[in-house]
């Protein structure tokens, strides 16, 4: 057992890289965050510069450390967790330390051809018993192949074994164990869900897949749990000595952090997209009805625990593309006051399927729509509706939960910058009819990696001492009554149907 208290997270998210440190009784200390560059070189393509995640974090580090009270530095930290956007795609050279591409994203479509020859005659769920998920492009395991395809001399380097692939808690682990100089090259059962080359009963990587994929297994890191001293962080780094020991994709360790520790416990985190997890505790529960079956944490040597996913792409960042793109709002908190401006959504509905639909459709050819439109419809109408699409896209996700566990839900727990959105959580409250539950660190995902470093050098004891730390913020309780919320959701799900069998010969992205 560690004399130290003090642990770091590492969160290596889509937009930003943040490292948090957090004290005993689970309250932040002080935080260091930088975004990094969204690189779009064509429609549906997007990218992130490793090397600007790596740089990103180190600096990130060095200003929690700066910024924390009292003055805090690597001595006085008893673990470090990573968590991190998951199956976004890194492939680098071992002798270089040098990626041979940039990080190919989560959100990224240019796989399409690669995932529909994989499905062949055999369709979109021919591995899905052994991996849990559908052939679709948000998944690593195409994006590597991608990469060996098109990158000059990458399958010969490949082949060779001077090329490591891994979602970036891999790349950042690596970097942070010394890099070309012995770094340690390991991902979690967690993130490992996400590639499509895991098998989920066996925590293994599975070779017929990986060959079907044409992926040398030479590049692949080895998956250890989610929670035990992997290695220690690099001599000259500012983590000298620090043992890492934790690791977990960033929605699962939302799940940790937000104490989901019982089957059928769920959490929805309201970010750029929206992910719903409930925990099925030892069991894999094969989804019938679009959902993701996937691992939700691992700690040392016990039992794994297991995960349904409803994975959402779109939700906040429909928020940003009425910022952005229309320019009808200044900042995303407007979006609220612009719809308490009016009293309804005025008979739109907006369905964002601005790359195709997730869960539970996976409909690669459906495309954005906003439908219900009449003279009478304004901004507030449209910025009514673009909240409304979180929470029945949410809606749609967990009634496909209820439906796949035979477990009813009794109460959301929530996280994520959206939650900021009253008239949100309120509608969303009144959609699910059960209440939908705020903690008080809204951090949960930092938190829950921090708490998985920390169980594994004795800071905490385990997971109830997560439970005891969890303390609710704000709660908010179903008031609709059940004719409109039902006619509304109704009205969703035909608008949903608007906006599939789009993308066809003629219409290409
Ligand atoms: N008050 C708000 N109302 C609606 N959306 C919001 C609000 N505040 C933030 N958002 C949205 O939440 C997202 C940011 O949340 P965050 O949890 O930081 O996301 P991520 O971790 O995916 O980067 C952005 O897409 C933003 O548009
Ligand atoms: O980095 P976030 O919070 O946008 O999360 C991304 C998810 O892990 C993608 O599966």
């Amino acid at each position: 057992m560690s004399e130290n208290t003090y642990v770091m997270a590492i969160d290596q998210g889509t937009t930003s890289s943040r490292a948090i440190i957090f004290d005993h009784a689970g309250q932040i200390v002080s935080t260091g965050q930088l975004e990094h560059e969204q690189i779009f070189p064509r429609a549906g393509w997007v990218e992130h510069d490793p090397m600007e995640i790596w740089r990103n974090v180190r600096q990130a580090v060095a200003q929690a450390f700066a910024a924390s009270t009292p003055d805090l530095t690597s001595k006085d930290l008893a673990a470090v967790g990573i968590t991190n956007q998951r199956e976004t795609a890194v492939v680098w050279d071992k002798t270089t330390g040098e990626p041979v591409y940039n990080a190919i994203v989560w959100q990224d479509t240019r796989t399409q051809a690669i995932v529909d020859e994989l499905a062949g005659d055999e369709g979109a769920d021919r591995y899905k018993d052994v991996c849990g998920l559908p052939l679709a492009t948000y998944f690593t395991g195409p994006k590597v192949t991608w990469i060996l395809d098109n990158v000059e001399g990458a399958r010969e380097k490949a082949e060779k074994g001077d090329l490591l692939m891994g979602t970036t808690d891999s790349w950042v682990l690596w970097n942070m164990t010394g890099g070309p100089d012995g770094g340690v090259h390991v991902t979690d059962v967690t993130n490992a869900s996400r590639t499509m080359l895991m098998d989920l009963r066996t925590l293994e990587w599975d070779e017929s897949i990986c060959a079907d994929m044409r992926i040398p297994m030479s590049m692949l890191p080895r998956i250890a749990s989610s929670s035990e001293e992997y290695a220690e962080g690099r001599e000259q780094g500012l983590l000298a000595g620090v043992p890492i020991a934790g690791i977990l994709g960033d929605q699962q360790a939302a799940t940790f952090g937000q104490a989901c520790f019982e089957k059928g416990m769920a959490k929805n985190t309201y970010g750029t997209g929206c992910f719903v997890l409930m925990n099925t505790g030892t069991e894999i529960v094969k989804s019938e009805n679009g959902l993701l079956t996937t691992v939700c944490y691992k700690i040392g040597d016990a039992d794994t625990v297991y995960a349904l996913e409803g994975s959402i792409a779109v939700a906040g960042s429909l928020v940003q593309w009425l910022r952005d793109n229309l320019g009808l709002i200044k900042s995303a908190e407007e979006v609220e006051t612009l719809a308490k401006g009016v009293d309804d959504n005025g008979g739109t509905y907006f369905v964002p399927a601005f790359s195709g639909l997730f869960a539970p459709h996976w409909r690669s050819d459906a495309r954005g729509a906003l439908v219900g439109m009449t003279r009478f419809v304004n901004k507030g109408h449209i910025a009514r509706a673009t909240i409304e699409a979180t929470a029945y896209q949410t809606r749609e996700v967990i009634d496909a939960m209820n439906a796949d566990s035979g477990v009813d839900l009794t109460e959301l727990k929530v996280d994520g910058g959206m939650t900021a959105n009253e008239l949100l959580m309120q509608f969303q409250a009144d959609q699910l009819g059960v209440p939908v539950v705020r903690p008080q660190i809204a951090e949960t995902t930092a938190l829950g990696a921090a708490y998985a470093a920390g169980i594994a050098v004795g800071v905490w004891s385990g997971e109830q001492d997560v439970i005891d730390n969890w303390a609710e913020g704000r709660r908010w309780e179903p008031a609709e009554g059940d004719d409109e919320r039902e006619r509304q959701y109704r009205n969703w799900k035909k608008a949903v149907t608007k906006t599939l069998d789009w993308v066809d010969d003629d219409v290409l992205v």
